[in-house]
């Protein structure tokens, strides 16, 4: 993708690959002003995958945006995209019990919404780990808003590849193998 982003809607229906210094690769998709769907491939909790989270998205000056939002498992993430530099930086503030126990909350999260809650009453909150890092945006593509073949499935290995390598979408961004 080579375009220019300027204004919120731009942003709207982007969908993101980008690699965290730290090495952790997530996935992401503005799906409308105010709801994101994600797939992470890479980290403390890859595998785990999440759509119509509800999201605070705005602009924050051209071509710069701020998605904030707090997760069923206490989690709380703030992101700044700089798509037209490929960079972007996120800042995650687990609760201590999803750094004792990751594998809890590896899994389609929209399907064990009660278990999250439970968890988040069950351990413990404090300390929070707070993950602060720069990224570097990997693949940009031009969705749509309210497309729900971006994030429809669980990540598997070789996913983002296969999205980088054109071989996931069709040419109206329709997941191919369904
Ligand atoms: C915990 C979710 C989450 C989603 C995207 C991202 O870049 C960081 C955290």
């Amino acid at each position: 993708m080579t375009k220019q982003f300027k204004t919120l809607d731009d942003f709207l229906g982007t969908h993101f690959i980008y690699t965290y210094d730290n090495g952790w690769e997530y996935e992401w998709y503005a799906k409308n002003d105010h709801t994101a769907d994600y797939r992470i491939h890479g980290g403390m909790v890859a595998g785990r995958w999440v759509t119509d989270q509800k999201a605070d998205i705005l602009m924050l000056t051209e071509g710069v945006y701020k998605v904030s939002w707090t997760e069923p498992t206490g989690t709380d993430v703030a992101l700044d995209f700089m798509p037209n530099e490929n960079k972007m930086h996120g800042t995650i503030f687990f609760p201590k019990w999803v750094e004792e126990h990751p594998e809890i909350t590896v899994t389609y999260q929209n399907e064990h919404i009660d278990l999250m809650e439970e968890s988040r009453e069950k351990y413990e909150t404090y300390p929070k780990l707070v993950v602060p890092e720069m990224a570097k945006i990997t693949y940009m593509g031009d969705a749509g808003q309210n497309n729900e073949d971006v994030i429809s499935e669980a990540p598997y290995q070789g996913m983002p590849d296969d999205i980088r390598n054109g071989k996931y979408f069709n040419e109206n961004y329709q997941r191919i193998n369904k």
